[in-house]
């Protein structure tokens, strides 16, 4: 099956076979599937999973679809967007937030503030490890807006570290990406990252 990794949505969600995996799992640790608390359980996490990688089956162009020409040529910068995704090696959640900030390209145009937030959760909704997360974002606004300049700042607690492994909750990861002006100017990105720490 072809998953949509960088821009078009070509696969489907298919909950039979979901539900039949998550039956399989319960077996697989022990339970009985059949007991009456789980009885339901895999129909409610196929619905869950369907939730949770949605991603997989929208296209982030279409996202930021939508631009406005407000002759805006300076920073933007949306912080402490809340995001949940899920760790590709263990299908456990990590959250935390992103800060998603650009400054226009030449012709001023912006997009809507809320798609920003919406192109987080479309990348985060996807089986995921955070530098792909952080650096799908950052070309995403690269592809769609022409940009002089992205920066994506992502900071995550992942419960495959905290939960069960190494055991270290509150540990924190942080990823950038930059480009364009906030990778050739030391000036803009510590502007950035100036904004992007403030109230902490
Ligand atoms: N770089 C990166 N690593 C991640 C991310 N999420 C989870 N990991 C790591 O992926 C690695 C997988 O390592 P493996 O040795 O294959 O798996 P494991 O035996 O379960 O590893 P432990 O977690 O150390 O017990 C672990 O070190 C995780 O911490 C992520 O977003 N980015
Ligand atoms: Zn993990």
């Amino acid at each position: 099956m072809t998953v949509a990794h960088q821009g078009e949505a070509t696969s489907t969600f298919d909950a039979p076979r979901a539900e039949a995996a998550v039956r399989e799992l319960l077996i697989a640790i022990g339970e009985d599937p059949d007991r009456d608390g789980l009885k339901d359980t895999p129909a409610r996490v196929a619905r869950a999973y369907e939730e949770m990688f949605a991603g997989l089956h929208e296209n982030p162009d279409d996202v930021l679809a939508t631009t406005f020409d407000v002759g805006h040529d300076e920073l933007v910068l949306v912080r402490d967007i809340p995001l949940y995704s899920t760790c590709e090696h263990h299908l456990v959640s990590f959250h935390g937030v992103a800060h998603v900030g650009y400054i226009p390209g030449k012709s001023g145009r912006v997009t809507g503030l809320s798609k920003l937030a919406r192109l987080v959760d479309l990348y985060a909704k996807r089986p995921q490890v955070q530098e792909r997360l952080t650096t799908q974002i950052a070309d995403a606004i690269v592809r769609r807006l022409d940009p002089r300049g992205v920066i994506v700042v992502i900071e995550c607690e992942h419960l495959c570290m905290a939960m069960r492994g190494i055991r270290k909750p509150g540990a924190v990861t942080t990823t950038s990406a930059v480009r364009g002006q906030f990778k050739s100017s030391a000036v803009s990105r510590g502007e950035a990252l100036d904004l992007i720490s403030r109230g902490r």
